[in-house]
């Protein structure tokens, strides 16, 4: 297919702004279709050394290709001298972040059907020995038939055979000395090990998900603080509670998921599939090859 060009499209509003990248609705001048491109400014990922970053988000997006409905899909990459430009899923119903402060906290049908989605699309991720290691609300998308798409592979790590990463291979620096993994996700989300060890698993990703879970149900994150420190000391000594009227079924996957040993997390010792997360008896009811419609959000 012919190499395409940002005037291929016509750029509307901006739908993210990070730290290294812009992601801005676009629609296709030749087939009217929308598309979110995320645009990243060479210079400023040069000068922040984060080019590995950007390698990887884009090798990963490459391994998911479009097999799994659950992620953002890499349809093209191109670049002009100052910019790199991935042209990805537009997810018209934006983050879940907005949908959870919208309406304050999900009913407990909506917060164990997307648990559900996420289950499955962790699955397919770790099973191509891919972890996210920035799961948050503000990473998961609603596609227009409110189902969730992941998104944001700049902090992801692929993983070797032995599953788990002490440093980032890429941190070797000159000397070939090894630096400590500099990488943390965002606070509020980064599981212990990522902090004590720098280390991550797939099972870091399974302390994201308990998070999630529980702001889903409360509205707010289980780790709170004014600063970045007062928020890791708290995830590091598991200093958290569950509000009035928490939903106990809920309230005992999220138990499960928020342990400080990463072996110990419900489903981290299963293999092909999360089994144990799958027989939790939040999801009695639920039938894992056939989700049916997502609940309507309230
Ligand atoms: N870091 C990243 O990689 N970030 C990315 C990557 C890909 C991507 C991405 C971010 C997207 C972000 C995004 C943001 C939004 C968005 C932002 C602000 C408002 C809205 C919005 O209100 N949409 C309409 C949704 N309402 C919902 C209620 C009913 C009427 C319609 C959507 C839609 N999609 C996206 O669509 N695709």
């Amino acid at each position: 297919a012919r190499r395409r060009s940002a005037s291929d499209y016509r750029f509307g509003k901006v739908l993210g702004e990070g730290s290294f990248s812009t992601v801005y609705l676009a629609k296709d001048i030749h087939t009217s279709k929308e598309y979110a491109i995320k645009v990243l400014e060479k210079a400023h990922i040069i000068r922040e050394k984060k080019t590995e970053y950007v390698m990887r988000e884009k090798e990963v997006l490459r391994i998911l290709g479009s097999s799994c409905p659950y992620f953002v899909r890499l349809y093209w990459t191109f670049q002009d001298p100052e910019h790199l430009y991935f042209v990805l899923t537009y997810a018209k119903n934006g983050e879940l972040l907005k949908q959870i402060d919208k309406c304050g906290c999900f009913t407990i049908d909506c917060a164990r059907y997307y648990t559900a989605e996420m289950v499955l699309a962790l699955e397919y991720l770790h099973g191509k020995g891919i972890v996210h290691r920035d799961l948050k609300p503000e990473n998961v998308l609603f596609d227009d038939n409110w189902h969730i798409l992941i998104t944001d592979f700049g902090s992801a790590k692929i993983l070797k055979t032995d599953n788990t990463e002490k440093c980032d291979n890429d941190t070797l620096d000159k000397g070939d000395r090894k630096r400590r993994n500099s990488f943390v996700g965002t606070a509020q989300f980064v599981s212990p090990e990522m902090l004590s060890e720098s280390s991550s698993s797939h099972a870091s990703d399974l302390w994201a998900l308990g998070c999630i879970l529980y702001q889903m149900v409360s509205g707010m994150m289980p780790f709170r603080g004014r600063s970045e420190f007062l928020i890791f000391q708290k995830i590091l000594n598991l200093e958290y509670e569950y509000p009035e009227g928490f939903d106990p079924q809920a309230k005992d996957l999220v138990q499960k998921l928020l342990v400080i040993a990463p072996n110990e997390r419900l489903g981290a010792m299963d293999q092909t599939t999360y089994t144990s997360i799958r027989q939790h008896e939040l999801f009695k009811d639920l039938n894992w090859d056939d989700l049916g419609p997502p609940p309507k959000i309230s």
